[in-house]
């Protein structure tokens, strides 16, 4: 069968864009990942699956593959990417757009200058609907922060858990650049005491505003950047006391802007959305 995509990305972490709507998708696990494969399939971190909605009320449903072909509640950089698709496709004119996730009704909306900006809603931080187990751990306060010990590689690292709709370790570390991402984060993201597995976020301080940020995705590995795990830093930063909102979040793929308000607000996330080339694949 051939497949009509869109190939997109939102500051490098990068998509293939599915029109559901239009299009019979009916795929396998395997298929998922052999799309995503940059030597065998069209290349991808993540793919996103554009439907019609399922409830009233929402403009569209919107479902994420990982690039190991396991679908997945959340995506905030596939959130704008999505926003850019549905405009370019003529899809709908709205300017703000409300869409179903695993996770929830999420809220994009184009700006003026072309960014957009996502409401992520809430941050989830009670850790049993992370999931995160805590159970037998003795965790420390930082700030409004509870950070909790996870034995990782023969030391001990202090993560907050935060849900954005999907898990996220966060960290703190001293220089990004040397941080032990490829070595410490697959052992995060399969550490026993997350059941769902993890997205592991490695945030280096730069002032209260301003932080840069590392993350190895959940069923990706490291990518360019990382949307939810870009408002899971920022709100980590925010309840140990170190950040005040909006921060500007630097990543090896570009800039995001997180905006938190704190507790029960939600999280905004403003960035870019770009297409970069479309294309049909026979799977
Ligand atoms: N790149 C994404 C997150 C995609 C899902 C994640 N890997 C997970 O498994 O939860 C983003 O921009 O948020």
């Amino acid at each position: 069968m051939k497949l009509k995509f869109t190939k997109m990305h939102g500051a490098g972490n990068d998509f293939v864009v599915i029109d559901a709507i239009h299009q019979k998708i009916d795929f396998t696990q395997a298929q998922w990942k052999q799309l995503a494969n940059r030597r065998f399939g069209v290349g991808a971190d993540q793919i996103l699956v554009v439907e019609k909605p399922q409830s009233a009320g929402v403009d569209f449903r919107y479902r994420i593959y990982n690039a190991d072909g396991g679908e997945v509640e959340q995506c905030g950089n596939g959130a704008r990417a999505f926003v850019r698709f549905v405009t370019e496709k003529h899809l709908t004119d709205k300017r703000a757009i409300k869409v179903e996730t695993m996770s929830g009704v999420i809220e994009p909306r184009l700006e003026i200058d072309g960014d957009i900006t996502v409401d992520m809603g809430a941050p989830i931080l009670d850790c049993a609907r992370v999931p995160f187990d805590s159970t037998g751990l003795v965790g420390k306060n930082q700030g409004r922060d509870m950070l909790w010990p996870l034995d990782v590689n023969g030391k001990t690292i202090w993560i907050s858990a935060i849900s954005m709709g999907n898990p996220h370790a966060v960290q703190v570390v001293d220089d990004i650049d040397s941080a032990p991402v490829e070595m410490d984060g697959p052992v995060i993201e399969r550490h026993t005491r997350f059941p769902k597995r993890v997205n592991a976020g490695f945030m280096q301080i730069i002032d209260r505003s301003s932080i840069r940020l590392r993350v190895f995705e959940r069923g990706a590995g490291e990518t360019l950047a990382c949307g939810t795990g870009a408002c899971a830093a920022v709100v980590a930063g925010i309840l140990r006391g170190l950040l005040d909102s909006p921060v500007k979040v630097s990543t090896k793929g570009g800039d995001l802007r997180i905006a938190w308000q704190g507790e029960t607000s939600s999280v905004e996330m403003t960035g870019p959305a770009v297409t970069v080339f479309e294309g049909e694949i026979d799977l």
